[in-house]
């Protein structure tokens, strides 16, 4: 049902990087060139200081860029914030929204993301949506609870008519060198498929969902192979461009 859906790899560099870090990306565009044709789309999320020399480097060689975040208004009184048409008028096609790390720092809620995600729609741009639970949540057995309670908050009616992409990434799994065995990514996905699918009919089974959470080079493969993981969101290995393009050559 999803073999046809081409993988999508992104990588979010968070509050990483400088404007040196270009070179990185121009490390990958060569090894993205010159080797064999990647399997996967390539995304690159930088910092929005850097998005628009990124996008303008990363379209000699197809790397896609996106924003990290966005505002849910278009414009306004909304000193340091930046909205969805400013981060396509620099270049990006994508923004990730409603990461962990901003429900967590800046409270954001399953509304506010919404409010994101039709912002970024209404712009032009795909969101990549997240969701994902807390080690306690998965301790005490609601992780597949948590995630539909956020599917449910967060992706509105509109994703039933514009690209929109999900990333699974268990809040536990970032940065830790921990993700879930095979079987519990392939359990989460497999029930989120079938969220999307009965929200959205066909076309919840064209949805990417992406998983995310300590992806490496080194098991990479090994979860870009389940069923219904269609490409990753990759933070720390998606910063030096020899691991990140053997994530993106593992697809
Ligand atoms: O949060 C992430 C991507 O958005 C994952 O980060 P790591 O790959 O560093 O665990």
């Amino acid at each position: 049902m999803t073999t046809t859906i081409t993988p999508l790899i992104a990588g979010n560099w968070k509050m990483n990087g400088a404007m040196a870090s270009l070179s990185e990306l121009q490390a990958l565009a060569v090894l993205l060139t010159t080797g064999e044709a990647p399997r996967a789309m390539v995304v690159v999320c930088p910092p929005a200081t850097m998005l628009a020399a990124a996008s303008a480097q990363g379209a000699l060689s197809g790397i896609l860029t996106g924003g990290q975040d966005c505002h849910w208004e278009a414009h306004g009184a909304h000193t340091g914030d930046i909205s969805a048409g400013m981060l396509a008028d620099a270049g990006a096609q994508y923004v990730i929204v409603g990461h962990s790390e901003r429900r967590a720092d800046h409270h954001e809620t399953d509304d506010m993301v919404r409010a994101k995600v039709e912002a970024a729609i209404g712009a032009g741009l795909k969101p990549i949506i997240c969701v994902g639970e807390t080690e306690d949540e998965r301790d005490s057995g609601k992780a597949e609870n948590v995630v539909a309670a956020q599917l449910a908050g967060s992706v509105p009616e509109a994703g039933g008519q514009h690209e929109i992409i999900i990333a699974y990434e268990p809040v536990w799994a970032i940065g830790t060198g921990r993700t879930p065995t095979y079987d519990e990514i392939a359990t989460m996905h497999n029930g989120i498929r079938h969220i999307l699918t009965n929200r959205f009919g066909e076309r919840g089974a064209t949805i990417r969902i992406l998983y995310g959470g300590s992806v490496k080079p080194i098991n990479a493969r090994e979860i870009l192979d389940i069923n219904d993981v269609n490409g990753a969101l990759v933070g720390g290995a998606s910063l030096l461009a020899n691991d990140f393009y053997t994530i993106i050559s593992a697809v």
